[in-house]
């Protein structure tokens, strides 16, 4: 990490034709013995380096595992994020190569002479250390011709699934003789012995599919294989990723608008056309089905198609369809995969036995070739932007895989996000919008519960009477609620609890977040800070105070008032074992329960034809985060929300209580009308200079020793002043949100700006220049288009 440009080495003679670009190798670095390992950029004929070439010391892999798409990409990530190519080879590098794991050498051609001397009897053998540079050479050259494969084999083995097969070693011939041998009535081992003959390249098969199509009986080939004819052998089959139970769905005759937008997408897929398209579509106007249909599409074209959801977890219905339309094609790729089954998935890609690859963020990287279509379902969703180095956003990489590919980019979501929608309205994107549900349903009718009335502020607990009114009637007509209870930010912000005010900065129009160790209010844009209010500034109360519930407390209370309701509570601690999530939304999903509480994730993409009530406890955390983007999210989630209720026959209901009833992100929500909510938000930025009137770069400097970091944060100010003109707005450095992690202290540096034609080097020199200060305990970080702001 410490350096960020390319190095030149020698390609020992042994090793020519060998080392070719994508592959990692192990060369000597700096003076001492020390090894270090590499990814091959480039091959080159010659050399200007002026001194002595040191030699590769080895190969670490014998086939490229980054392709030149991968390397060509890494080039322009590393600039766009601000970060040292290496870790965005990294980054794309699949997450099994990374992982412990041994390489196996397999012949594929048996016969050829190179390869009975290479194999030596053995039928494989491991590629280790100790190979001479002769036989790397002698794998190398075999690999290419085909006549051998290298295979990657991960440490979890024991979690891949063995199952019992039948295989043979006679020919055809030998089968139908050793069959015209067999009495008559031995039905089963002649029905066996026939289809070995005619299956002999699909060897070895495994009993469950012989019992099935063939009704081959396990007693059969017990038989068989004591009189010779077959071996039963182990086989290894890949799983399944868990928590995926493959809807099957037909092809469904599309309404109106999805057709013309099918129609759009299709076109621009036969043409190859790089055109991004936003689909707008209100919840529950059959966006998905948009997405399979456009997808079958690519598929005919003879092009893979790429699908990014934001968590899969979260998203397990979407997955589902798509695994249930496309079956075997279909690679998952997620986080909550063990290191043995993305090995499978990724394996399966990179055979291209795959054609539709379907994951979270970082399945943007997937090996796809000759993509056809590229899908980001929920586009305006935050987790599609890494946190960490590199900071890259999917949709960037996307939109760039896109151009490479030529192919259109599909960004769908009921609620889009700002900058998307824009660029639409500027005409960068195409804008398709998809304005009614399926079979013209009415979108729910929404209750805006105000917290401030008496009625409802006498209440003990969080339940008003109007929401606890609709909950009893949905129960009594054995339909089922979603309960949101808005857990970010939480109680971090004041509010008062009399007149619904937040404390916000008077410079930013964001909120003021509460530092513990300062015991201050303070602003994460330009530093202002004030001291904690003991009474309301508004409204002269003293109901202020930190907000905020959590989810047992409300279980505990929907326990307490309907007793006979069955509850499933969905938060970060009900869901900490892996396919929790997949269980407790089938639970639902198959009525064994009739209230579902939860957080965040319960926001999204959920399809309950039995839901006709969403409560929403207190819409108000996301409003006070301390963010520019916070009335967005606020809108997005609710909206979302909402938009779980009464999608099937049965009309849906929302009541959303919250303190700030007249905010336009709360009314424009209880309306879904985005658009009305777009105009609105696009005012406000606009006034207050934010995205998408301005770009946005954060710096943060970290330090243990909070002097030193002041320090750095005012010397990189300054060094960011002189590359920008008057226009552009430098705010900080101010202390992040938790200031102090791990003990180090974090200060940040905003610059929002339009036209600033040396910055972006200005930022690259500070990234390498800062490096050396890495070594005494300074960590900078460049955000370029921050998602949060903390
Ligand atoms: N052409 C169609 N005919 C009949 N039913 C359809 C059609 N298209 C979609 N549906 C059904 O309508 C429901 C809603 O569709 P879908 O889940 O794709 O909505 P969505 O646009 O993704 O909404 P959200 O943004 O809320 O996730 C699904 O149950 C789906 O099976
Ligand atoms: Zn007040
Ligand atoms: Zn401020």
């Amino acid at each position: 990490m410490q350096t960020n440009r390319p190095f030149e080495y020698l390609i020992p003679e042994t090793l020519t034709d060998v080392v070719v670009p994508g592959m990692r190798v192990e060369v000597p670095f700096g003076r001492g013995r020390r090894k270090i390992q590499g990814f091959v950029m480039r091959v080159k004929e010659t050399s200007d380096f002026q001194g002595k070439l040191k030699p590769i010391a080895r190969v670490i892999d014998l086939k490229p595992v980054l392709s030149d798409e991968m390397l060509k990409l890494s080039y322009w990530l590393a600039d766009r994020t601000y970060s040292f190519q290496i870790s965005c080879l990294q980054t794309m590098l699949p997450s099994v190569m990374r992982a412990k794991y041994k390489q196996y050498v397999v012949a594929i051609d048996e016969v050829d002479p190179e390869v009975v001397r290479l194999f030596n009897g053995k039928p494989t053998f491991e590629i280790t250390g100790q190979l001479d540079d002769e036989t790397i050479k002698l794998i190398n050259r075999l690999r290419r011709n085909n006549k051998i494969d290298i295979q990657y084999v991960v440490e979890n083995q024991a979690l891949q699934v063995k199952r019992q097969a039948v295989t043979t070693d006679l020919n055809v011939i030998q089968l139908h003789e050793a069959k015209s041998k067999l009495r008559a009535n031995a039905k089963s081992q002649i029905k066996l012995l026939e289809y070995l003959a005619d299956h002999l390249d699909e060897l070895p098969i495994e009993f469950s599919d012989l019992q099935k199509e063939f009704g081959v009986s396990r007693a059969a080939i017990k038989t068989a294989e004591k009189n010779d004819l077959v071996r039963v052998v182990e086989v290894t089959k890949l799983r399944k990723p868990v928590g995926i139970t493959p809807e099957q769905t037909t092809k469904m005759k599309l309404t109106e608008e999805q057709q013309a937008a099918v129609d759009q997408i299709n076109s621009a897929i036969e043409t190859e056309n790089p055109q991004t398209f936003l689909v707008e579509g209100v919840t529950g106007s059959g966006k998905t089905e948009v997405y399979l249909q456009t997808i079958e599409k690519a598929l005919q074209q003879e092009k893979t198609a790429l699908m990014l959801v934001p968590e899969i977890s979260l998203t397990p219905q979407m997955v589902n369809r798509v695994v249930g339309r496309f079956g075997d094609q279909v690679a998952v790729l997620h986080s909550g995969l063990s290191n043995g089954e993305r090995y499978d998935e990724w394996t399966r890609i990179e055979n291209r036995d795959v054609k539709v690859v379907v994951g979270a963020r970082s399945a943007v990287f997937a090996p796809l070739e000759h993509i056809g279509l590229i899908i980001i379902d929920e586009e305006h969703e935050g987790s599609y932007k890494q946190d960490d180095n590199p900071r890259y956003h999917a949709r960037d990489v996307a939109l760039w895989r896109a151009q490479v590919n030529k192919c259109p980019v599909v960004l769908g979501s009921a609620t889009p996000s700002l900058e998307s929608r824009a660029r639409a309205e500027k005409g960068v994107y195409q804008l398709i919008r998809m304005k009614k549900r399926i079979n013209n349903k009415n979108l729910p009718q929404v209750k805006i519960v105000d917290m401030r009335d008496s009625e409802n502020s006498a209440v003990k607990g969080d339940f008003s009477p109007v929401l606890r009114e609709n909950l009893q009637e949905t129960l009594d007509q054995h339909n089922q609620a979603i309960i949101l209870l808005n857990r970010r930010g939480y109680s971090s912000f004041m509010m008062c609890r009399e007149c619904g005010f937040v404390l916000k900065c008077p410079n930013c129009d964001v909120s003021l977040t509460y530092h513990k160790d300062l015991g201050k209010m303070k602003c994460h844009y330009c530093g202002h800070d004030e001291p904690v209010p003991q009474f309301c500034p508004n409204c002269k109360s003293k109901k202020i105070g930190f907000y905020g519930t959590g989810t047992q407390n409300i279980e505990q209370q929907l326990n307490d008032l309907f007793p006979q309701a069955r509850v499933l509570r969905m938060d970060v601690d009900t869901t900490r074992r892996k396919g929790a999530h997949a269980k407790i939304l089938k639970q639902f999903g198959d009525h064994k329960a009739d209230i579902l509480l939860g957080t965040q994730m319960i926001a999204k993409g959920l399809d309950f034809p039995d839901v006709t009530l969403v409560g929403v406890i207190n819409a108000d955390t996301t409003l006070s985060l301390a963010d520019f983007r916070a009335s967005e999210r606020t809108f997005q989630l609710l909206t979302q929300v909402s938009g779980r209720a009464g999608r099937a026959e049965k009309t849906g209901h929302v009541v959303i209580q919250t303190f700030n009833p007249d905010h336009y992100a709360i009314k424009d929500a209880s309306t879904q009308d985005y658009e009305t909510f777009f105009k609105q938000e696009m005012y406000i930025r606009h006034q207050s200079n934010y995205t998408p009137y301005y770009f946005t770069a954060l710096i943060s400097v970290a330090n243990q020793d909070e002097g030193k970091t002041l320090k750095q944060s005012y010397w990189l100010k300054k060094q960011l002043q002189t590359a920008l003109s008057k226009d552009a707005i430098l705010l900080g450095p101010s202390p992040t949100m938790i200031s102090r992690k791990q003990n180090k202290y974090y200060y940040q540096i905003i610059v929002k700006y339009k036209h600033e034609p040396k910055l972006h080097q200005r930022l690259l020199e500070i990234l390498n220049e800062t490096q050396a200060d890495a070594k005494n305990g300074f960590t900078i970080a460049i955000d370029n288009e921050p998602q949060h702001i903390d």
